[in-house]
């Protein structure tokens, strides 16, 4: 036995998550005899054509990169270089355009600041394209613009038939051996028994066969069609766009050329196009030139290109090329789908399979060995060896079809694909439960966690965000229903009221938008939306003009933890607004506003009243924001926002309540032995204050900030990681940190959930990254392993649960099929004597059996990460008790 754990130990072990080329050639080559390879390996990647496909990738890439290098350089330099003639076909005029699509194509893909220019700028062409910068496209004639200037879809391989599947099962080695065989008996038999005596034995083994492909290949097609309709699932991408003047959201999908598209920090951009308006966009190139540095794009460098990811900043964008017409939908077309990586147990049931097969290799020689010497010995005592007829030779094309048989049944070729298949209907089950499982392993791996660093904002809380409370010219106020609204603007002054709306309204990246039925709206993340309803509210009992113009905008991100606008004012002054983390912001400030609107110094009696307000807020639990501004005369360019001599507006408390359900979630995990971490960029207090509620911090657990996280020494983080409950004002690296060091020092197993682009490294990094499918961004859901569709804690625990119930499924299926086979192996030999051929069996048998309403038991079990040989024993000897046999 030691041997045989130490022999699968040796070549039967990948890591979970991307494993090395070099194990995944191992485990392969070590797989000895396999009766279908490409049923086996069916689920497998093909190494050499991924190498293949990897390789035709980077010259596609290589090529985009020179083609953008040398354009670049040949525009500037080669002025009088010749462009192609595009011309405009009758069709495109009477649809009302004026541009052809290639040539559209090409000003993008190929950066042409010329013919951009010869058309007329961006202008020119979105009239050109019947678009407009406000209104974008009519939703009407889509049909037509989709017909003359394409759809966003790429080129795809068609899907696999049915009759490729019986194929497939037919290539089963042992199966066209007893096909002869079969052949064989029934033409000696003719020419022996005569007709239709001689042809039963023959036909017999025939049906048996086309019964063991049928049902093999039906259980393969199925499966591939649940894997291709998870597959689109994970394709469906929405993205923000301006349409018949409202701002929808729409599938990537249904994108065409002239839609104003909205990008974000985060995005995938979905199509090729022309850059409109925003603020400090940077644009990462990698996924399609391998350039890593990332590229500002401005209204001189107008050209984006689709599949590459805003890294920051806002814009609008109208778009000129999409589907097959991009480069990216060209390399995305030139790859096959690369196969997913195997799972560790697929792996090890790989080994199991192939060691038993081994065994009933043995024995089937053996077998054929015991009836020939007993054959020869009869027949000599009878007739003599000297003797021959056509009924010998059928009697020994039976026994060899028994030592085949023997093979089929020994041979547990089902063991390595019931994982897949087990896998299969876990993700299946968990879609319905709003996970969407992006790699099989993930599902598996999720059964062990032993940690959960978990996000607080919209995954323990609803993300349904309301200002609560509000601190402004030393007066705190709560401010939920309208009376104390009424209250709160008599207390301050118009000047100080004017003040903190123009703050408000100006320094947002929310917008107040009409949506298709004439519904107003506001959209933006649920901390900005908050912030913008309680303006709304406010100015609904003081409507002020907002009289001034925004300048620049430096965009929230989670490492500033806060965002900028600067402001031109009517007297030629400028005013930088800046909202964020509220530690972060009071630490910016000398001055606040007074009753009167007036800015005058702070002194350390107000920081500290300040510091404690912030305090009480958050220890309420409420989100705790601040907002200031500053006057300046001038400005640079690109010199980023002042971070000192603002003056204090306000302190704003907002309410995120938890999610129902998470309580109990959380004590499911602690009694599952899962311990659960909050990682937070949110305030300490606030971040204690609903982990207490949600019973993750209890007495003598350590809540830490990320600052001081971070300089901790090596010897520091060991002391402290194990106890860590509480991470606040995190940084995505720290997370990362958090990550690194529980799966290295600790040898956990680690489940990160996450929704900024900056977590991606973390959920990268984690055995399984878990991202949020509303509020987390297209990057982060790249990195991740499972998408939780619905940002709730409680669907997490589901994706442990589930993991568990594969596991143990997985378990019981292995003692099965282990008993089915041995007890089979056994009897056939036994019954050596009798020729009987029977190879009715097959992967039949459990599909693993998890309902629905056991499944929330499986995180009870306490998980052990057996052995898989425990496992082949335990089968051994429930097999001796066994004494039925299933197969025959
Ligand atoms: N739009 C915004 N503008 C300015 N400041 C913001 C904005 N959104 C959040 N903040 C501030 O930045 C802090 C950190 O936000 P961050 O996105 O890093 O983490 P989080 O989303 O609050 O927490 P979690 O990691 O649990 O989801 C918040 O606590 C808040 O004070
Ligand atoms: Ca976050």
């Amino acid at each position: 036995m030691e041997r045989l754990e130490s022999y699968l130990k040796e070549h039967f072990e990948v890591p979970a998550k991307n494993p090395s080329e070099e194990a995944q050639r191992r485990w392969r080559s070590a797989v000895g005899l396999v009766k279908n390879r490409r049923r086996r390996f069916r689920m497998v990647p093909d190494l050499d054509r991924r190498s293949q496909d990897e390789a035709q990738r980077q010259s596609v890439q290589e090529k985009i990169r020179l083609a953008l290098v040398v354009q670049k350089a040949a525009i500037t330099f080669i002025d009088g270089a010749k462009h192609k003639e595009y011309r405009i076909t009758e069709d495109i005029i009477k649809a009302g355009f004026s541009i052809n699509p290639d040539e559209l194509a090409s000003i993008t893909s190929k950066h042409d600041v010329k013919a951009l220019k010869m058309h007329g700028g961006a202008d020119g062409i979105s009239k050109k394209i019947r678009s407009s910068f406000d209104h974008g496209i009519s939703a009407n004639d889509l049909d037509t613009r989709q017909n003359i200037y394409g759809v966003n879809r790429y080129a795809e391989k068609p899907s696999r038939s049915f009759w490729m599947f019986v194929w497939d099962a037919l290539q089963d080695m042992t199966l066209i051996i007893l096909m002869v065989c079969a052949l064989v008996s029934a033409v000696v038999g003719l020419a022996s028994e005569g007709w239709p005596k001689g042809m039963y034995d023959g036909l017999g083994i025939i049906l048996s066969i086309l019964l063991v492909v049928m049902v093999t290949a039906i259980s393969d097609y199925r499966q591939s069609l649940q894997f291709k309709e998870l597959d689109n699932e994970k394709k469906k991408i929405f993205i923000h766009v301006t349409r018949d003047g409202s701002r929808q959201k729409i599938s990537i999908y249904d994108l065409a050329v002239g839609d104003i598209v909205h990008l974000s920090i985060g995005d995938q951009v979905p199509a090729d196009g022309l850059y409109i308006h925003g603020y400090s966009l940077l644009i990462d190139e990698s996924s399609l030139s391998g350039e890593s540095d990332p590229v500002y794009i401005s209204q001189d460098k107008p050209f984006i290109l689709a599949g590459t990811k805003v890294q920051d900043g806002s814009a609008k964008m109208m778009v000129t090329a999409v589907g097959m017409r991009t480069e990216w939908g060209r390399l995305m077309s030139t790859l096959s789908e690369g196969g997913e990586d195997e799972t560790p147990l697929q792996v090890k049931l790989n080994g199991v399979a192939t060691i038993i097969g081994k065994i009933g290799l043995m024995f089937a020689t053996l077998t054929f060995v015991v009836l020939m010497v007993r054959f020869l010995i009869e027949k000599g005592l009878t007739v003599g060896l000297s003797k021959w007829y056509s009924t010998d030779a059928l009697t020994i094309v039976n026994y060899f079809a028994t030592a085949v048989t023997i093979i089929v049944v020994a041979v547990p070729e089902g063991l390595p694909l019931a994982v897949t298949l087990s896998l299969a209907f876990a993700m299946k089950q968990l879609m319905n439960d709003k996970a969407l499982v992006r790699h099989l392993s993930a599902c598996e791996t999720m059964g062990s966690a032993g940690t959960i660093c978990t996000d607080k904002t919209g995954t323990l809380t609803t993300n349904h965000m309301v200002v609560e409370k509000i601190w402004i010219s030393e007066v705190s106020k709560s401010v939920t229903s309208n009376n104390s609204l009424e209250d709160l603007t008599s207390a301050i002054s118009p000047a100080t009221l004017s003040l903190l709306l123009q703050g408000i309204f100006e320094n947002t990246s929310a917008e107040l938008v009409t949506e298709k039925d004439g519904k107003q709206t506001v959209l933006g993340t649920p901390t900005e939306r908050a912030i913008f309803e309680f303006g709304l509210k406010l100015e609904g009992l003081d409507a002020e003009d907002r009289t001034c113009t925004k300048v620049k905008v430096e965009p929230f991100n989670s490492v500033k933890k806060k965002m900028a606008v600067l402001v031109s004012l009517q007297n030629g002054m400028y005013r930088w607004f800046t909202k964020g983390a509220s530690e972060i912001i009071v630490q910016m400030c000398d001055m606040m506003i007074d009753g009167d609107g007036n800015s005058v110094p702070l002194s350390e009696a107000q920081r500290k009243n300040i510091l404690d307000t912030i305090n009480s807020f958050a220890s309420d639990a409420l989100r705790t924001l601040c907002l200031a501004y500053k006057e300046v005369d001038d400005f640079e360019d690109d010199a980023d926002s002042p971070t000192s001599g603002f003056t204090l507006v306000s302190i704003f408390g907002i309410k995120d309540p938890l999610r129902p359900g998470v309580k109990d979630a959380v004590k499911a995990c602690m009694s599952a032995g899962i311990i659960v971490r909050m990682v937070t960029g949110d305030n300490i207090n606030t971040a204690k204050a609903i982990a207490k509620e949600c019973g993750i911090l209890t007495d003598g657990d350590v809540a830490i900030e990320g600052p001081e996280f971070r300089s901790k020494s090596p010897e520091e983080m060991r002391d402290i990681i194990p106890k860590i409950r509480v991470m606040a004002r995190s940084l995505p690296l720290d997370k990362h940190t958090l990550v690194t060091n529980l799966r290295g020092m600790f040898r956990e197993v680690v489940a990160v959930t996450g929704d900024g682009t900056n977590d991606a490294p973390a959920l990268h990094e984690a055995d399984i990254g878990l991202a949020m499918g509303i509020a987390g961004t297209e990057v982060a859901k790249e990195s991740a392993d499972v998408i939780v569709l619905d940002d709730n804690f409680t669907t997490i625990i589901n994706v442990a649960r589930w993991g568990r119930a594969v596991y143990i499924n997985i378990q019981k299926f292995v003692q099965f099929q282990l008993t089915v086979n041995i007890v089979a192996l056994v009897i056939n030999f036994v019954s050596a004597c009798i020729t009987g051929v029977g190879i009715i069996y097959s992967i039949l048998s459990p599909m693993p059996v998890c309902h629905d309403h056991s499944i929330s038991e499986f995180l009870d079990i306490p998980y052990r990460n057996d052995n898989i040989l425990t496992l082949v024993s335990q089968g051994v000897l429930l097999s001796q008790r066994c004494n039925c046999c299933g197969s025959i």
